[in-house]
């Protein structure tokens, strides 16, 4: 039996400590028996496996830190001073309440202070916050705040565009409906203009 070694969740509880992988098989083993089918049967032997290696995939974003990517700036960018803006960076993410798929898209936008990120750490930030548990808003507030401590920047801007999987194939059942959250800091905040500039390049 291989037994992993246990990590520290993330949220500090001392009555939770990261299971073993032997734990997590036998989980999903439970959960496959309580949709009412046999965890032994030959098509289903190997799941729990399977599940297992796709929730270390959905979830690495435990393991990152974000702060790490948004370490390495650059500061002679001669003299550009307008936003940055990053559109359509896919999100494939997964709702606290249902640990059901959510996907969409992200739009980041920056107006640089003194330190500018190579782009694709920004792309990085939304998918370290993608691949935990929470919902859309929170997503939307930890990209905005990584972003917003490591860079000091004039201002932030993100939306996140998504369809929850909770909404779409189970509960209510409403196809095709996207949630979209936003939220600016500084510039972005104070300035309408900015906002819808940065909204109309996005062309959500
Ligand atoms: N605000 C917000 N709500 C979300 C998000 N993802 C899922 N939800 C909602 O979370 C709510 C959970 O509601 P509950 O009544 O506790 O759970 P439920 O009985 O499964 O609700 P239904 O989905 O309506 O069947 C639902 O309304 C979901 O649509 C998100 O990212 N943000
Ligand atoms: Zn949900």
């Amino acid at each position: 039996m291989s037994v992993t070694p246990a990590k520290p969740v993330l949220v500090s509880d001392a009555a939770v400590q990261r299971p073993s992988r032997e734990q997590a098989l036998e989980a999903v083993r439970t959960l496959i028996a309580w949709a009412g089918d046999n965890p032994n049967r030959p098509g289903l032997i190997d799941t729990p496996k399977r599940v297992v290696d796709a929730y270390g995939e959905w979830f690495d974003g435990y393991d990152a830190d974000a702060g790490k990517e948004l370490s390495r700036t650059f500061e002679d960018v001669t003299g550009y001073d307008d936003m940055v803006i990053l559109r359509d960076i896919e999100v494939e993410s997964h709702c606290e309440h249902h640990l059901a798929p959510f996907l969409g898209k992200a739009y980041v936008a920056y107006l640089p202070g003194e330190k500018v990120v190579g782009i694709s750490k920004l792309a990085r930030v939304v998918e370290i916050y993608a691949r935990r548990l929470q919902n859309q808003e929170t997503l939307t507030n930890d990209i905005i705040e990584a972003i917003e401590s490591h860079l000091q920047p004039r201002g932030v801007a993100v939306l996140v565009d998504a369809e929850h999987q909770c909404m779409t194939t189970r509960g209510v059942h409403h196809r095709h409906v996207s949630t979209i959250t936003t939220r600016f800091t500084g510039a972005f905040k104070d300035d309408p203009a900015l906002a819808d500039r940065f909204l109309k390049l996005a062309k959500v």
